[in-house]
């Protein structure tokens, strides 16, 4: 099939690139030029394991091309819509604008009987209200196809995806001929692209447009609450000397709970969690949903926290203040495998240690480069080494394996001061230990260990 992918950011390349590398001709448009240049070079723009492969195969095989013109999409019997939709500048919401700008450009170039489909997460409603913006083009369909790729292992989750959610107009009861039971309109041309996934038997659930919006905004309000509820128990197994990690193992074992997502630390950013819960807030708002809403704003606001009390454990390490001490933070990107540092929890952490006067310098093994222009107040330093040279605090803030495999050793030859905090709960804290280091997580028994353990004295 010909497809075009509107939008080539962390969602829309990947898409792109999988498509083609199931035998589709797929044209990637952006407004970006730098973007499309480097992905027309086969080149991702951003770190994501495994794209740059799929980029230059499908370079080479010619089905893969990129561009800034939108008439490129001429001929597409698909276009799937992947553009931002970031939270608004001064609300919660979700900025629709891209999207409508999106569709607006594609007008000219769609032709008689193309589908147009939709992978942005949106709130609930944006379909009707986008319909209207194709209302003079009735021979075109329309279709949401919510996507569900976490970045770090966006190929793998874009070509063995858990299930595939295809809203269409008027549901599942409209979406099967009601004789043959053959698939029609969005349905059909959808099966006809996600072929290779749906022969290997990747589920997949066709439903109404607001019920296809409501699934993705609920499936990461969910797995927000999972993270904010264990953070919340870490700090009463902290208050009570309780391990969290050993509780969340435990929690995990009985299948109706689920261990993933119950990993306890500093909590979530990125360009989707945080913004995606503000918007589903706001859509419960509207709808009068009082719980909703309740329960969202306590999910951001214990995942804020964690910031914060990463901040007052650091102070309280530093001897009730970080002014003037020098701090090393391992990690700027919002999680390990990306180096997308949107809402980074790490570097919210490191830039408020430098607002009460730390002189804090951060590390990253591949997201220095997008950090350092946007954070002024913060050192960067690509080396590992380089950046733990004379530290009298040690934080560990995003948990990339080249952080988790650390030798206490040889990291302990080069801080200051043999003080660790691991805010993600990932190093082996008896080995850390072994090698003289004093190591404080979140949910670890902070309390417990306070009595029994001070931290080295600092020198003035
Ligand atoms: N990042 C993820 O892991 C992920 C996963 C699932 C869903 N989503 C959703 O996918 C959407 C995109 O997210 P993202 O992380 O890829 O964002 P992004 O900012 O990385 O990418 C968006 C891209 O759209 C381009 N763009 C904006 N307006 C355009 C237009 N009119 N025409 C063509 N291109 C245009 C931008 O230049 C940018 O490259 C969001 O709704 C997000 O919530 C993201
Ligand atoms: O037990 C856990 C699991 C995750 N996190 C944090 O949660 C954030 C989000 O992690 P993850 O979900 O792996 O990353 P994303 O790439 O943001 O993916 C989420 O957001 C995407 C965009 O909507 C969805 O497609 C995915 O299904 C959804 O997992 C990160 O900061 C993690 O550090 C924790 O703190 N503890």
């Amino acid at each position: 099939m010909k497809i075009s992918v509107i939008g080539c950011g962390y969602l829309g390349a990947v898409h792109a690139a999988t498509l083609a590398s199931m035998g589709h001709t797929v044209v990637g448009i952006d407004v970006d030029p730098g973007k499309v240049e480097q992905l027309a070079r086969g080149a991702a723009p951003f770190h994501e394991p495994g794209l740059d492969e799929l980029l230059r195969d499908g370079r080479n095989t010619g089905r893969l091309t990129f561009s800034t013109d939108a008439a490129a999409a001429k001929g597409a019997q698909v276009h799937f819509l992947c553009v931002g939709t970031p939270q608004d500048k001064t609300s919660d919401a979700a900025n629709l604008t891209f999207l409508v700008s999106a569709i607006e450009t594609l007008l000219p170039h769609l032709a008689a009987g193309a589908v147009v489909v939709g992978k942005s997460t949106v709130p609930v409603g944006t379909v009707e209200m986008l319909r209207g913006v194709l209302a003079s083009r009735p021979d075109v369909l329309l279709g949401w196809n919510p996507e569900f790729l976490r970045q770090g292992t966006a190929v793998k989750d874009s070509l063995v995806p858990d299930r595939l959610v295809y809203g269409v107009d008027g549901g599942r009861a409209s979406a099967f001929h009601p004789r043959t039971g053959a698939p029609l309109g969005v349905t059909a041309a959808l099966d006809a692209v996600y072929e290779p996934l749906l022969e290997a038997g990747i589920p997949r659930l066709v439903c109404n447009f607001a019920t296809a919006e409501l699934i993705k905004s609920a499936a990461n309000a969910f797995l927000a609450t999972k993270v904010s509820f264990i953070n919340a128990v870490a700090e009463l197994c902290d208050a009570k000397g309780a391990d969290v990690a050993e509780l969340a193992e435990a929690m995990g074992m009985d299948p109706r709970i689920g261990g993933r997502y119950l990993h306890a630390g500093l909590g979530f950013g990125g360009g989707c969690l945080p913004k995606d819960i503000r918007s589903f807030r706001t859509q419960a708002i509207h709808a009068g949903v009082t719980a909703l809403d309740d329960w969202m704003r306590l999910v951001d606001s214990v995942n804020l926290g964690q910031r914060e009390r990463t901040v007052s454990l650091a102070a309280g390490l530093c001897g009730g203040s970080v002014a003037g001490r020098s701090i090393t933070v391992l990690g700027a990107s919002f999680k390990p495998d990306t180096d997308d540092i949107r809402d980074s929890p790490a570097l919210d952490v490191a830039d408020r240690l430098a607002a009460c006067g730390a002189h804090v310098t951060v590390t990253d093994p591949k997201a220095v480069n997008q950090a350092w222009r946007r954070y002024p107040r913060l050192k960067f330093e690509a080396s590992m080494e380089q950046a733990l040279e004379g530290a009298e605090l040690v934080m560990l803030l995003t948990e990339w394996d080249e952080y988790r495999s650390l030798s206490p050793a040889a990291a302990g030859a080069r801080v200051r001061r043999r003080v660790v905090l691991d805010a993600r709960n990932v190093l082996d804290a008896a080995a850390w230990q072994a090698s003289g280091w004093l190591v404080r997580g979140l949910g670890t028994g902070a309390a417990a260990y306070a009595s029994e353990q001070a931290p080295a004295p600092l020198s003035s």
